[in-house]
């Protein structure tokens, strides 16, 4: 399920699920000359790096051919499931669940949208009234 992997990624990439990682230092670091103390607590915000035109070309074309053919994956910018030894250890997982129910969705049931709901894209992508949609199978 090469294809279905790539949808998964990229829809995670435009609609950023995990906005950010927290870590804390364990030691004094410097940063860029900015001196971070031991014990701070850090937010690592992740989801502008999924927009940046320096990792995805046309980053806000959804294009699930970019994850096809090259290692977008491995790169150190991939951070939908966090990174380091701190990693999602339910990645491989998730997307077999979430790859499951694509599956079954697009090959037994159609569905269209009812009621023109609102969606927010910022602070992520939120429908805040619902998503109504109208399903039926084939
Ligand atoms: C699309 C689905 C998922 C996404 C996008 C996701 C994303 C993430 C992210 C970004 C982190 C933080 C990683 C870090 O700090 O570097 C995380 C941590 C974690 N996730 Fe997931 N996750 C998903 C599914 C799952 C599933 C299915 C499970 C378990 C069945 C799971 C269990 C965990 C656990 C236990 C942690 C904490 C790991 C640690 O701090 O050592 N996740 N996930």
């Amino acid at each position: 399920m090469r294809f279905t992997r790539a949808v998964i990624f990229e829809t995670s990439r435009l609609a950023t699920i995990v906005n950010g990682v927290l870590r804390k230092t364990t030691h004094d670091m410097e940063l860029n000359g900015y001196l971070i103390p031991e014990g701070w607590r850090i937010y690592v915000y992740t989801r502008e790096i999924n927009y940046g035109p320096f990792l995805y070309h046309d980053p806000l074309k959804f294009n699930p051919w970019r994850w096809l053919g090259n290692s977008l994956e491995s790169q150190s910018h991939f951070l939908i499931f966090g990174g380091g030894t701190r990693q999602c250890p339910g990645k491989e997982l998730g997307i077999a669940e979430i790859s499951t129910f694509i599956h079954y969705f697009v090959t037994r049931y159609r569905w269209e949208e009812v009621g023109g709901d609102k969606l927010m894209k910022f602070p992520r992508v939120v429908a805040p009234n619902g998503l109504h949609i109208r399903v039926s199978s084939y």
